[in-house]
């Protein structure tokens, strides 16, 4: 065959592939807007600045409700609106429920990490132990107790810090609280004290440790490292991963002693059990049992720690610095609902609706995962009329909706009274406000978190006559959560007979 002949007839074999080809892009739908700004390898990672949340929130009010961005060789959109975020959570909500990759995370959660799993059969088991077995609302029910107790505990040094006329350091108290309260109902284990409080019985060593493991595996989880522009079989490039993987072998000598004590005590103890005795006796026959345990107490000690004290600590310092009729309000409700001879308990949160609009109101100003977990879909999905692809990581921007001006009266104002009377609430039905998200990656701790949340919140107020002790812009950290970023110094008289602020 001659030349001629031969390139006439690859060009009629081509021009049909290269028909169908042009035929498949023309016809699909456009990908989503995005900022002309990408550079040469690193695309857009120069525009995520510190707080991703507010980048996020200005590049939306150019490139609308969904644009999208490239870091190294991974895709990301980005959802903005409440319509979208329904598309995301609810209609599509199989399609998106797989997340993307994190080399890190691997390591220091044993690859049993609930929320950084793809969606599949890991996943479901995992997700049916969290919702079934562990997180139930009669499991938080019986570890009331508990939670009172270090609650009071927490209300005492309160109290002792006023005697002493000292100014508080919230953020140091309300992460102590947490963690306490977490690593109790978890493991039975009690690693801060509170200011003022004896340090008997307190291995804080111990606790310094695990602590630096879950923010290293935090900031991890957050921030773009190398290996977030690489694509996976060049992760191994990345030389945190070897870091991460030098704490993690502190981290398993850590939780395993503490495994260890748990089953020596099994025989002997007729304690009440915690979290970590169910699992043990849950997974007993399975042969990953123990490394499934391992990363359920760093999954939930680092998901149920820092989101919760952050709220507590935004609406405080929301009321002291921006809104203080609001702790007048908050007062006069909980005199007539509750009274001053006695602390709050779980019973009267329902009856409480100011209280109640303080929490949604600080939620939609201060969600603390402003762009939740973020998602990515199994395979191509249509948004909007555009197409977005399989692997795509999918960032909710729920910070931005909880300040959109079209949806809500002066947005940045902190103002309770705008939930008064409204059925809007925070459990995923409702996508102007989704500060634990919705649909099947939903929070699910966010029966313990809300509760935790409420009564500590409800009881600082019922308890404390309060003002800031120092100047504070409010302005915001990042890291696991979004912080405020000079921690709140606060001074709190009781209002209530210390004996009655003591009272678990
Ligand atoms: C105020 C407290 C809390 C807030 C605001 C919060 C918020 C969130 C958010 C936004 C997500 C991601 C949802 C998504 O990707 O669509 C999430 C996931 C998760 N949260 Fe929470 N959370 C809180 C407390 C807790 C607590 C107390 C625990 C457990 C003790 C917990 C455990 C988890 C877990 C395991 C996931 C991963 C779920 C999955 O990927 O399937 N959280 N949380």
């Amino acid at each position: 065959m001659d030349v001629f002949t031969a390139s006439i007839l690859l060009i009629l074999i081509l021009l049909p592939l290269l028909g169908f080809y042009f035929r498949q892009s023309w016809l699909k739908p456009p990908l989503p807007p995005s900022p002309s700004s990408g550079l040469p390898l690193i695309g857009h990672l120069h525009l995520l600045g510190k707080l991703p949340h507010q980048s996020f929130q200005a590049l939306a009010e150019k490139h609308g409700p969904i644009f999208s961005l490239r870091f190294g060789f991974r895709h990301a959109v980005v959802i903005s609106s409440t319509d979208l975020a329904k598309e995301v959570l609810r209609v599509h909500d199989a399609t998106f429920a797989s997340r993307p990759s994190n080399v890190g995370l691997d390591i220091g959660f044993y690859k049993y990490f609930m929320g950084g799993a793809p969606y599949g059969d890991l996943w479901k088991q995992l997700r049916r132990l969290y919702s079934v077995e562990l997180l139930t609302s009669k499991r938080i029910d019986s570890f009331l107790p508990l939670r009172l107790e270090e609650l009071s505990l927490m209300l005492s040094g309160l109290a002792r810090a006023h005697e002493r006329n000292e100014a508080v350091d919230m953020r140091n108290l309300l992460t102590c609280f947490t963690f306490n309260t977490i690593t109790r109902i978890l493991m039975n284990k009690r690693y801060f004290q509170h200011q003022g409080e004896e340090l008997h019985g307190i291995d804080s060593s111990e606790a310094s440790v695990f602590k630096a493991i879950l923010v290293e595996l935090s900031e991890t989880a957050l921030q773009f490292r190398i290996s977030a522009l690489l694509p996976s079989y060049l992760r191994w490039i990345d030389w945190s991963v070897y870091w991460i993987r030098r704490l993690h072998a502190k981290q398993d000598q850590f939780l395993q002693k503490i495994i260890d004590e748990h089953k020596n005590e099994k025989n002997t103890s007729t304690s009440s059990k915690d979290i970590m005795d169910m699992m043990l006796g849950l997974l007993a026959e399975d042969p990953r049992g123990e490394d499934i345990v391992k990363a359920a107490m760093t999954e939930l000690v680092s998901g149920g720690t820092d989101t919760s004290a952050t709220v507590i600590e935004w609406a405080l310092a929301e009321i002291l610095h921006r809104a203080p009729r609001v702790l007048d309000k908050a007062h006069d409700e909980l005199d007539a609902v509750v009274g001053r001879s006695r602390m709050v308990d779980e019973a009267d949160l329902p009856r409480l609706p100011y209280l109640q609009a303080i929490i949604k109101e600080n939620f939609r100003l201060h969600p603390p995962a402003p762009l939740l977990v973020p998602h990515m879909p199994t395979h191509e999905s249509n948004l909007a009329g555009y197409r977005v692809l399989g692997g795509t990581t999918t960032f909710v921007n729920v910070y931005a909706i909880g300040r959109d001006p079209a949806l809500w009266d002066e947005p940045l104002e902190f103002r309770p009274e705008r939930f008064l009377g409204s059925s809007m609430d925070v459990k995923g039905q409702d996508f102007e406000l989704l500060p634990f998200g919705s649909g099947r990656r939903a929070c699910p701790g966010m029966g313990l978190g809300l509760r935790t949340v409420q009564l500590a919140l409800a009881n600082l107020i019922h308890g404390f006559h309060w003002s800031a002790a120092e100047e504070n812009a409010l302005e915001e950290a990042g890291g696991a959560v979004i912080w405020v970023k000079t921690p709140l110094k606060a001074m709190a008289s009781p209002r209530l007979p210390v004996e009655v602020l003591a009272w678990s």
